[in-house]
């Protein structure tokens, strides 16, 4: 048992480990919607702005002001399922852009995301949950009354909104790629069968 670490010193590790390259891969993702905005590449401007900004704000407003939320199961999910849905995206994107797309690397592309999609979720948001206690505690980024400006604010509630706009949100990128893979993959198929 004394060997065993508890749950939370496994966790840290992994945070720890990849804290510097997450915050900066995930901050420079912004470009992705910079890109998209400007027609520099034919990606839709609202999911990816969901998908972009769901991280950074898990990055910056969760895991960087929060030991909890470092030190949780979530984190290392949405790590995990990050990690490997852009290691095959952008290895997609490279191979497009040489005019090779191997039908692995697309299937691979159009497919994991039915499980990592749902793993980097749950993650997301067991990571925000675990902030909730802590930003309630410490009263952190929290304006409370009376103040001169008669506005209170409290993050830890803001937390928790952020939690329920997944609701109707994580449904639209879900959906997007299930369409995205019918359409390529389910093409494919269909064209090699007539061959
Ligand atoms: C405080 C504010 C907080 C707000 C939060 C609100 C809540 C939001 C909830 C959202 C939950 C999201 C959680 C998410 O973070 C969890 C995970 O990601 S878990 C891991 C699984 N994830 C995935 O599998 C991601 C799947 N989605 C995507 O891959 C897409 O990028 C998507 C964002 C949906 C956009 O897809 P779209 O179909 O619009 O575009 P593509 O990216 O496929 O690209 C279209 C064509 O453009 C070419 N392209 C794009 N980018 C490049 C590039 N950089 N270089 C070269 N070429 C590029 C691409 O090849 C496509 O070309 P073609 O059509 O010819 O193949």
């Amino acid at each position: 048992m004394l060997t065993n670490p508890s749950p939370p010193q496994m966790y840290s590790g992994i945070y720890d480990s990849v804290e510097v390259v997450l915050k900066v891969f995930q901050s420079l993702a912004i470009l992705e919607i910079v890109h998209a905005a400007l027609g520099i590449v034919p990606s839709n401007v609202l999911l990816t702005a969901f998908q972009v900004f769901s991280r950074v704000f898990l990055v910056w407003g969760v895991a960087h002001p929060f030991k909890e939320a470092q030190t949780s199961l979530g984190m290392s999910l949405c790590v995990a399922a990050w990690t490997i849905t852009e290691i095959i995206r952008y290895s997609f994107y490279t191979f497009a852009l040489l005019n090779m797309k191997p039908y692995i690397l697309q299937w691979c592309r159009y497919t994991f995301f039915i499980v990592l999609y749902p793993i980097g979720v749950s993650g997301e948001l067991l990571a925000i949950y675990s902030a909730v206690t802590p930003a309630a505690e410490q009263k952190a980024f929290s304006l409370e009354l009376p103040n001169p400006i008669n506005f209170s604010f409290y993050y830890h509630y803001f937390l928790v909104g952020i939690m329920l706009t997944y609701i109707p949100v994580f449904p639209q990128l879900y959906f997007h790629m299930v369409r995205q893979r019918r359409k390529i993959i389910g093409g494919i198929t269909k064209a090699t069968k007539k061959e």
